[in-house]
């Protein structure tokens, strides 16, 4: 099968019922070679998308596909292809990367040492060290390195940046778009958006299990406007408002770009967008 021809994720009306939540109909794809941040509140549903993308958990419904490939028939071949890395993982934390490596490729017929060097480099790993001896974020390009020397051709990280600081999130940052260079197509959730603005191509918004937005960065960020207003605000731009939030002196609102006209407005960020939006579904 040519593999490059097909989607690296596609995900159709995927469902996933909890007592208190509801993941309804999902669906998007993911374009080959660009950067996805998946954004949304804590509680939205993002680890429970991915977990039922990577099938941790058994969806109630929906179809999901990485290459073209499904589970259960294509298990191996979809491991092979995708590399999967959690802020959370956990390592044996007193052994060597080296060790951790040997037993990790024993599982990947398709693994590249050649490659594994260059990723070890790139990323300033030293295999002698433990995974206790490494920060969060080296831990994370461990993970990467890894994943990218069995020849996964889709990253998926859940909240890769958060617990970071800010100079290491730079980093992770610049590595994801060292990995877009070469043709790798990156997904990652994150609530940090601050780190979408610098690299993402794409962004898919969820909002209390329901997919809200899914655009290009470009466009997601220009349909949208701030109007800043001290004291009250007028009745005209409350109509128009989705979601105001109170500042020093007065509140911020966003406007949808073609209602902007009803007062003096600039660009919002991504963080606004998202901000603003979840006071307009909590007051709903
Ligand atoms: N195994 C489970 N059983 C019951 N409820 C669950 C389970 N897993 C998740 N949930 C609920 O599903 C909702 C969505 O959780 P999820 O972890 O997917 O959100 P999230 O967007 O990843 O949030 P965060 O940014 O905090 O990680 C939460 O209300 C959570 O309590």
């Amino acid at each position: 099968m040519d593999y490059e021809m097909k989607s690296p994720l596609e995900v159709r009306g995927l469902c996933k019922h909890y007592p208190a939540f509801k993941l309804e109909d999902v669906s998007f794809s993911l374009v080959p070679g660009t950067i996805t941040g998946f954004i949304g509140r804590n509680g939205a549903g993002k680890t429970t998308t991915i977990n039922s993308m990577l099938s941790f958990v058994r969806p109630d419904a929906g179809k999901i596909s990485f290459f073209g490939l499904e589970y259960p028939e294509h298990d191996r071949e979809i491991k092979e292809k995708i590399g999967f890395v959690s802020a959370g993982m956990t390592y044996y934390t007193r052994k060597k990367l080296k060790a951790i490596t040997a037993v990790t490729k024993t599982f990947y017929p398709e693994w590249d040492d050649t490659a594994y060097r260059k990723w070890l480099e790139a990323f300033g790993l030293d295999e002698e060290k433990t995974p206790a001896e490494l920060s969060n974020g080296m831990k994370i390009k461990y993970a990467l390195a890894l994943a990218l020397s069995h020849g996964a051709e889709l990253l998926i990280l859940d909240e890769p940046t958060s617990g970071l600081d800010p100079v290491s999130r730079e980093e992770l940052v610049e590595v994801f778009l060292k990995l877009k260079d070469e043709g790798k197509t990156v997904f990652f959730s994150t609530h940090i958006t601050s780190d979408l603005e610098k690299c993402a191509d794409r962004i898919l918004f969820l909002q209390q299990g329901r997919l809200k937005a899914d655009d290009t960065l470009e466009n997601f960020q220009a349909a949208w406007r701030i109007a800043e207003c001290s004291g009250n605000i007028p009745e005209e731009l409350k109509k128009a408002a989705h979601g105001c939030c109170r500042i020093r002196d007065g509140y911020t609102v966003l406007v949808r770009k073609e209602e902007a006209g009803v007062s003096e407005t600039r660009e919002a960020t991504l963080e606004e967008i998202m901000i603003h939006l979840e006071k307009e579904a909590e007051e709903a």
